[in-house]
């Protein structure tokens, strides 16, 4: 591999039967590949022995290199080596303690969620160094050197962290594993390891259930940003399938056990939970019941000596269910008409009762969205999560959390968008102009950025706000708004998926290829409209909700 090569060594290599190409000063032995290369032999036959850089970049996407790099690169040329010495490499951050950190969580016990330190918002810090394309808007701001009150050192660590586990180890197999409608397992478990699923769920780093940390932040330091960007950087890879496998079950469906479960229960589930052995996810819609969770029936009977209860009952749309071994569940335990004050949360084990069969769906492909059903499941009342008929608290409180989750994802998405489109109409040439020389585009480009940059400053302004309130304060408070913000990030994510293939023309309308991210993600938007809260539901809330708490706050009509 490490082999150098001239131009003309690489230019003997032009025949069928010993066909070698040069992509961005890279060889590429091709001999075997031109059989099964998707866009034919005939075309790879005609570069043979020559520099195919220009040809190559019109057809293909980065990934596509990393992908089959370590197959086909035989070397480089001699003048790669030249050039390669002098390459500017970007400043390393200063360290740590040169710069003064703005979100100091502090870590005292009995407190759930990261409360930041004093110097959350007293002075400005130095911008960040620039990371990633610089492409505008194609980043959150602060990625761009923009100040910001809300990030220090231990984010940019985590951002660079992420990325590039993210576009070395997933984004370049997004396309395959979704067609496959499965993530392999290694890479939940490598969730674990590296300490991403503990820092998951809008607590304190739970260093007492987990031994693995994450690498570039200390517990005592991760805050409620650090979970935003982890969720951020993961969707990069542009597949809500993707994410939802990783984090879309665990995500809900283990903050409700860390918050109310018993100690016990905690402390016998959790650890194999997070170190990405055992899976867990949230089970509440039904076939009838959906944004309207007042109205489920799944229901739980206590059993005569009162150490059960009795699950029956059906679950549908479920992410990850088929391979779960925990399910966060909404019962009902009080009378059919009991309506909100009738619901309990129960964490049922797989076991003899529970059957789940996976579901055909639109979007989210690789996301294992199931239907569950329950019968006569023996339930230990230890498992009950917070108390009896109190359920719809533990359902509430953790609907922010998911909805928060659900923003952060349409937001990258739309960010995905947009910067697959800048690339692309930078390279695409349409009546003998790039398309980005076409107002027409440039106009859809600047409808979805201004939509991605006001939505984003708005979720960053309410994950700020949860930090500080703390969970009970931010439940009353921000609900309405949280639930506003959820319909502008989806309603925002379906406008993106949708120019963006319009721009990409034809290449969104077939799958795979260059257009495989935008394809892919415009099936996924309804995946994000409704669960979680319809659209039409949020924005009725988002007023109600607000009307309510600003009543109570003196609000003068
Ligand atoms: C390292 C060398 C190459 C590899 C690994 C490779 C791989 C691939 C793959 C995986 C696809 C399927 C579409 C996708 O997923 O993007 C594809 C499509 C294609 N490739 Fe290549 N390719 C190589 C070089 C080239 C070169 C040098 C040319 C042109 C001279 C070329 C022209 C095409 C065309 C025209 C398509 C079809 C694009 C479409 O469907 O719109 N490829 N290639």
């Amino acid at each position: 591999m490490s082999k150098t090569f001239s131009t003309a060594d690489v230019a003997k290599h032009n025949k069928t039967t010993d066909l070698y190409i040069v992509v961005d000063e890279d060889v590429y032995d091709l001999t075997k590949f031109q059989d099964e290369h998707p866009g034919g032999k005939k075309i790879l036959q005609r570069v043979a022995g020559k520099d195919a850089s220009k040809q190559f970049w019109k057809y293909h996407n980065e990934g596509i290199l990393k992908k089959y790099k370590p197959q086909l690169q035989v070397g480089s040329l001699d003048s790669k080596k030249a050039e390669a010495a002098p390459a500017p490499e970007p400043a390393p951050p200063a360290p740590a303690a040169e710069r003064k950190e703005k979100v100091v969580p502090s870590a005292e016990s009995g407190v759930v969620v990261p409360a930041p330190g004093p110097a959350a918002s007293e002075e400005p810090t130095e911008a960040l160094d620039p990371f990633g394309s610089l492409i505008p808007f194609a980043d959150p701001n602060w990625y761009q050197s923009y100040h910001s009150p809300y990030y220090n050192e231990s984010h940019a660590a985590l951002r660079a962290e992420v990325r590039e586990w993210v576009e070395n180890e997933l984004e370049p197999y997004v396309t395959e594993w979704d067609e496959a409608k499965k993530v392999p397992d290694t890479i939940y478990k490598q969730m674990g390891e590296r300490g991403y699923l503990a820092g998951l769920m809008g607590v304190h780093y739970p260093t007492h259930l987990t031994k693995n940390t994450v690498k570039s932040v200390s517990p005592e330091k991760w805050d409620l940003f650090h979970e935003m960007l982890l969720t951020d950087e993961l969707s990069r890879t542009g597949s809500g399938g993707l994410v939802w496998n990783l984090i879309g079950g665990f995500g809900i469906g283990c903050p409700p056990v860390v918050k109310f479960g018993k100690k016990k229960l905690v402390e016998r589930i959790l650890p194999d939970i997070l170190y990405g052995d055992k899976r867990i996810c949230l089970a509440i819609t039904e076939p009838d019941a959906g944004s309207d969770v007042a109205n489920l029936t799944c229901e739980a009977k206590l059993s005569e000596d009162g150490k059960h209860y009795i699950v029956n009952g059906e679950k549908k749309w479920i992410t990850n269910g088929i391979w779960c071994d925990y399910f966060t569940t909404a019962v009902r335990t009080g009378t059919p008409e009991s309506g909100m004050s009738g619901i309990s949360v129960l964490l049922i084990e797989r076991t003899e009762g529970v059957s789940t069969r996976k579901m055909d769906c639109q979007g989210v492909w690789s996301s294992g969205t199931t239907y569950i059903t329950f019968e006569d499941v023996k339930v230990p009342v230890e498992n009950l999560l917070g108390k009896e008929n109190q359920g719809f608290k533990v359902v509430m409180t953790n609907f922010n959390h998911e909805r928060i989750g659900i923003i952060i994802q349409c937001l990258r998405f739309s960010r995905v968008c947009f910067e697959e489109c800048v690339k692309y109409a930078n390279k695409r040439k349409t009546f003998g102009q790039k398309l980005i020389n076409h107002p027409v585009i440039r106009l859809k480009l600047a409808h979805m950025a201004r939509q991605i940059e006001a939505s984003y400053a708005w979720l960053e302004n309410l994950v700020f706000q949860c930090q500080k309130m703390g969970e009970t304060e931010a439940m009353l408070r921000l609900g309405g708004a949280i639930a506003g913000l959820k319909a502008q990030a989806t309603t925002t994510f379906e406008f993106c998926t949708k120019e963006a293939a319009q721009i990409f023309g034809g290449l969104a309308y077939s799958r795979g290829g260059q257009g495989a991210k935008i394809e892919r993600l415009y099936r996924d938007t309804l995946a994000y409209k409704i669960p979680g809260g319809s659209e039409e539901i949020m924005l009725d809330l988002s007023i109600r909700q607000s009307m309510r708490v600003h009543k109570a706050l003196g609000m003068k009509l």
